[in-house]
């Protein structure tokens, strides 16, 4: 399909483009220090780097004031200890306060039996008089629950905390909380954020994320094919009309509408609309076109019960079924038709209820749009799983069902059946909003008719969608469609 410009490295406008933003699961990480070393970057220098990196943030951002580093028995601890040596040659009070030493002989307890300096005892105590607590107690890979004398210590900071890696407590993995964790105002990641930086309630944990580079050698990150990124515009780009274009080949969007909730399949039409395809066409019955047609006129063709059916199959068609739609044996026989025409389809909404415990069922969809209590219904443990681990939980599901699925929230997660993972961060609060989903498979349905291949075309419009919602009192679905020019407009001036 003609719409993407061709890219023309020659274009200097292009070099905006940022790099993908991969987030390194703890196995890649431990693979990453492993391909340093035989690299021949040590652990040691790695640690270093990250130590620096630590000081020089709390320089950044605070006056000198009285420093508790807490070092845990890991490589984390590790990186306090050297954080805590440079912030005293800079002149700053630092006391430190070890939860354990590290192993004899590590490079971690190298790095502690460098200091000179105070040492606390690890207690609610040490914390209460600091202006400022850098947490190294664990890092991203924590096994099991934080201990609870640690716990005790963190709940006793009153401090600002400077968190390296993670607040400790914090799953990087999955973003959940293992007993405990602490709320930073900034944290240090090291080389690359990890999925627990992004994902909730991680992401809110984090304060201020700060990711350093630690001078690992180039490529090592490339070979580790990262399947999980931050979602942005490295992963895809969107969809420029050129001068040769007309509306067909921009795409045809089918929304099903319902008989009872109209106004879901009108917020979906907008969204395609505004998101460029190029015709959008609501399919509903008589009842709903009614409703449709007195409340406006704006959603592109309305045609009326009979037949939705005449629109399945065709070129360039998609549909996007399930915004305000029940389900009943219309909506049924809908989605059985339009599967066997084999036309792409975003299901949304009803036409996932329709799948409850069925998943099978949504095999041939290109994209899935659940929020988390729909997910449950369609994917009955997977359901459980979201709540622990969104990632794995929608990767499963994209897997069992050939389908993107874009498990929805404000940390949503859009998962390929291939593995790629993309994690979402851009949405505003004010998204919260019935309909505001709706307007999604809208969008969705409009990036697949213009060409993009399912992940991408999930991905891009979750950011659009995220972009396109106003922050601030008084927002409303309605209001998400209109922004979407306006967040096109970014990703153009930024990134075309
Ligand atoms: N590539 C990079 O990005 C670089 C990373 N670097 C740094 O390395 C850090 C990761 O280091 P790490 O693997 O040593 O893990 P960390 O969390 O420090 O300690 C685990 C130790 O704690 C103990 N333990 C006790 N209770 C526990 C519990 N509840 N959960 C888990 N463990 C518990 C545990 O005992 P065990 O489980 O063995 O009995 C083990 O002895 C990372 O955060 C970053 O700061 C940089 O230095 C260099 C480059
Ligand atoms: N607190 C929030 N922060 C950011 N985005 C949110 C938040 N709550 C919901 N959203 C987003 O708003 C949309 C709501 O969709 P959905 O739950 O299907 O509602 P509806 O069916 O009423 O349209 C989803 O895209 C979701 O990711
Ligand atoms: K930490």
């Amino acid at each position: 399909m003609p719409v993407f410009p061709r890219r023309d490295d020659k274009n200097p406008r292009q070099a905006t483009r940022p790099a993908p933003a991969e987030l390194l699961l703890p196995d890649e990480s431990r693979r990453l220090d492993q391909a340093a070393a035989e690299a021949g970057v040590s652990l040691e220098r790695l640690m270093a780097a990250a130590g620096r990196a630590v000081a020089r943030a709390a320089m950044r951002r605070w006056r000198p004031r009285p420093v508790v580093v807490l070092a845990g028995p890991g490589n984390n601890g590790g990186d306090g200890w050297v954080a805590a040596r440079l912030l005293e040659e800079a002149g700053w009070p630092v006391a430190v306060a070890a939860f354990g030493m590290p192993p004899e002989n590590s490079v971690a307890a190298e790095a502690a039996g460098r200091w000179r300096g105070v040492r606390v005892p690890f207690s609610p105590e040490a914390v209460g008089r600091a202006g400022l607590v850098i947490d190294a107690l664990f890092g991203a890979g924590l096994s099991r629950d934080l201990p609870a004398e640690a716990e005790a210590v963190l709940r006793a900071i009153r401090a600002p905390i400077l968190a390296v890696d993670v607040p400790s407590g914090l799953d990087g993995a999955t973003g959940q909380v293992r007993g405990f964790a602490p709320e930073a105002a900034v944290t240090v990641a090291l080389e690359r954020a990890r999925p627990g930086h992004v994902l909730l309630p991680g992401r809110d944990l984090c304060g201020a994320l700060e990711v350093v580079e630690l001078g690992f050698p180039p490529g090592l990150i490339e070979a580790l094919r990262v399947r999980c990124w931050r979602n942005g515009p490295a992963l895809w780009r969107l969809p420029v009309p050129g001068a040769a274009m007309h509306k067909h080949s921009r795409g045809h969007v089918v929304v099903a509408a319902g008989a009872t909730m109209p106004g879901a399949a009108r917020l979906a039409a907008a969204g395609a609309r505004r998101a460029g395809a190029g015709l959008v066409t609501v399919a509903a019955t008589t009842q709903g076109a009614a409703f449709l047609l007195r409340g406006v006129a704006e959603a592109g063709d309305i045609i009326a019960d009979p037949p939705a059916e005449a629109l399945v199959g065709g070129k360039g068609k998609v549909w996007v079924l399930g915004p305000g739609m029940v389900p009943d044996d219309r909506a049924r026989d809908l989605l059985a038709k339009v599967m066997e025409a084999g036309d792409r389809l975003v299901v949304d909404a009803g036409g996932l209820t329709l799948c409850a415990g069925a998943p099978e069922r949504l095999r041939g969809a290109s994209i899935i749009t659940p929020h988390g209590g729909e997910f449950g219904r369609v994917f009955g443990p997977l359901g459980d799983l979201a709540q622990t681990d969104k990632p794995e939980a929608a990767r499963q599901a994209a897997s069992l069902t050939g389908a993107v699925v874009v498990l929805k929230g404000s940390d949503t997660v859009v998962a390929a059946p291939d593995g790629r993972v993309a994690i979402n961060s851009n949405a505003p609060p004010t998204l919260a909003t019935a309909g505001s989903g709706d307007v999604l498979s809208g969008i969705c349905g409009a990036m697949l008719g213009q060409g993009l291949e399912p992940f991408e075309a999930a991905a891009a419009a979750v950011w659009l969608h995220g972009a396109a919602a106003p922050t601030g009192a008084g927002v409303v679905a309605e209001d998400v469609a209109a922004g979407i020019p306006r967040a096109f407009a970014q990703w153009t001036e930024t990134y075309a």
